[in-house]
């Protein structure tokens, strides 16, 4: 029986889901009240890619109104969420247009959302549960077992999936879990005795709103016993500890590098090599002055190993790193009861440790003005006091000092003592920027692949010519530091054996790839650009110019006439067929 036309009219304004008919431009023609309600009266006469916008969906339906059948799809307006059914709708055996019916998905997928962040917190308290060191055992408002750990079972010689559902008393000895849940009081650090052992215990009720709907327990040690044994461990560690302190303590007071480990075959290189040797054998105080990262320290170990006190200290001390009010006591040390705090029986300073030695003043522009009047004095005396005392104590120290700052120009605003300045300025090292010493570049990345390929493990790696290019090209403002930081990043990020251009730091590239970029006129860019496109539509709809037309916003006659233009067409077809 044939369905009444007023029961279909009935349906269509009663329905809840939004329907829309569309001609064979997709444009709209016609809703249900349902869709008016929620899309308004103007989406008459709207076209679908404005509703839906142009994401695959529509592409589809493009598809589907030239082949006909139907299709079913997700797509979004505004912030909901719709299934789409599309079917076309035929006249005389053509398409005429489709008829879509959506679907409200939006709480659907919102729930979905959250059930999938449920699931994964889920695991991830589960993964805690099982692989905490403590047993854990959880139970409801009455008593019963809803979660027992894997350490918790491992003692007491169960599977946790058989305690599930049990109740607490059944399983666990002398527990008051079920007397927490009543009293709703946690007890903290309980002992409790369980299987001939004192365990130290947790417990602690869950409460939701005022309502108790659980309690947690923890087994924080498996024994008493351990706890001492704990502590033993502790005492050994400790000595253990303090015996390494020492050893580090001797490995910094003596200098790492020699003339070797300072890598480069630069004009200047060599040149400063050949004056590390010469004033080696004196003790004239050294100045080091370069940028940050050049290498001053690396210079300052090696004139300390080429010289005759090769086998006394070398005291290194960060004149910008430690608090002006600490510098003094630090550089010459105090006698007992200098200040509040000061170690019983005084303490040495820096000077007196260097003694025999070398004592390496690194970044010596951002010492105070009164400590380098203090500075001067050792200098010239050769003698330290210290801090709180008044004799005077001899000092034999080679004194090595080192600046990122231009010294001349902190004289000139006050801030460095010029008498300090020629004092310290006997011998000076200028150790040139890396990016006036490219050259070297090569032997340094060889140098450090070596390394770091030792350090991290990784074994040696090798750096292909573009990638080394790229090295080459960079100005290095942070110098051979930088160089190793970089080469240190690739090694962490390649997988094979070569180190290529897209290991290294995008900084690196990207400004490479941007001042290499030829600058055409606008017509000319905008035309190869316009070309790309028509041939990667065409591409994509195999040839199909409406399909291409569409996508790409253009009327057919535009799209063709552009097309010949650019002498598309015929390849266009030859090439992915029609
Ligand atoms: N010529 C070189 N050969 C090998 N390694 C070098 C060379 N120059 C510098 N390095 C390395 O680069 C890093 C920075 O060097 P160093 O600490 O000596 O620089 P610096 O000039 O004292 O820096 P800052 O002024 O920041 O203290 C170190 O790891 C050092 O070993």
């Amino acid at each position: 029986m044939p369905i009444p036309q007023s029961f279909l009219k009935l349906l269509w304004e009663t329905l809840e889901d939004p329907v829309l008919l569309t001609d064979s431009s997709l444009q709209v023609i016609n809703t249900n009240p349902a869709a008016r309600n929620f899309l308004g009266a103007s989406v008459i006469g709207s076209s679908l890619s404005e509703l839906f916008g142009k994401v695959p969906f529509w592409v589809e339906l493009v598809g589907l109104l030239e082949r006909g059948g139907q299709k079913e799809g997700e797509i979004s307006i505004g912030d909901r969420d719709f299934l789409c059914r599309a079917v076309t709708l035929k006249k005389g055996g053509m398409n005429e247009g489709l008829l879509l019916l959506l679907r409200e998905i939006t709480e659907l997928r919102r729930m979905t959302k959250k059930l999938e962040l449920t699931e994964r917190w889920r695991n991830i308290l589960y993964t805690i549960l099982d692989t905490a060191y403590e047993g854990i055992v959880v139970v409801d408002e009455n008593g019963y077992i809803t979660m027992f750990n894997q350490a918790y079972a491992d003692f007491l010689g169960v599977r946790p999936e058989e305690m599930i559902g049990k109740h607490v008393q059944e399983v666990i000895e002398n527990t008051r879990m079920h007397i927490v849940i009543k009293t709703g009081k946690p007890e903290f650090r309980q002992v409790q005795r369980i299987k001939g052992h004192n365990m130290i215990c947790d417990r602690i009720p869950i409460w939701e709103g005022d309502k108790i709907i659980g309690a947690v327990g923890k087994v924080l040690f498996r024994d008493i016993s351990e706890v001492d044994e704990l502590a033993e461990q502790v005492r050994r560690l400790k000595k253990e500890l303090e015996y390494y302190k020492g050893q580090l303590r001797r490995h910094y007071q003596q200098a790492r590098y020699s003339l070797e480990d300072i890598i480069g075959q630069s004009r200047v290189i060599r040149e400063l090599k050949e004056m590390v040797n010469k004033v080696a054998s004196t003790s004239s105080t050294v100045l080091l002055k370069g940028e940050s990262g050049t290498g001053k320290e690396l210079f300052a170990h090696a004139i300390h190993n080429a010289s005759p006190r090769y086998r006394g200290p070398f005291i290194k001390v960060n004149c910008a790193a430690i608090p002006e009010n600490l510098l003094e006591s630090e550089l010459f040390g105090y006698e007992e009861g200098a200040f509040t705090g000061a170690k019983k029986g005084g303490k040495p300073g820096k000077f007196e440790l260097a003694n025999g030695g070398t004592i390496f003043l690194d970044e010596i522009g951002d010492m105070p003005l009164n400590m380098q009047a203090k500075l001067l004095r050792v200098l010239q005396e050769k003698e330290i006091e210290h801090v709180g005392g008044n004799r005077p104590v001899k000092i034999d120290v080679r004194v090595i000092a080192a600046t990122n700052r231009d010294l001349e120009a902190l004289i000139r605003e006050g801030r460095f003592r010029s008498d300090l300045f020629y004092r310290l300025n006997v011998v000076t090292f200028e150790i040139p920027p890396l990016r006036q010493r490219k050259e070297d570049i090569p032997l340094l990345v060889e140098h450090f692949l070596d390394k770091l390929g030792r350090t991290l493990g990784c074994g040696r790696k090798k750096i292909t010519p573009a990638a080394l290019e790229v090295l080459l090209q960079h100005n290095w403002p942070g110098n051979v530091r930088e160089l190793e930081n970089v080469l240190e990043r690739a090694l962490n990020v390649v997988d094979g054996p070569e180190i290529l251009p897209h290991h290294l730091p995008p900084y690196l590239t990207e400004t490479r790839t941007f001042n290499s970029r030829p600058l055409r006129p606008l017509k000319e860019t905008l035309a190869r650009v316009e070309k790309e496109l028509l041939e990667e539509a065409l591409r994509y709809t195999k040839g199909n110019c409406l399909l291409a037309a569409h996508l790409l916003g253009l009327s057919k006659s535009t799209f063709y006439e552009k097309v010949a233009r650019y002498g598309l067409r015929e390849s266009a077809f030859r090439e992915y067929g029609n």
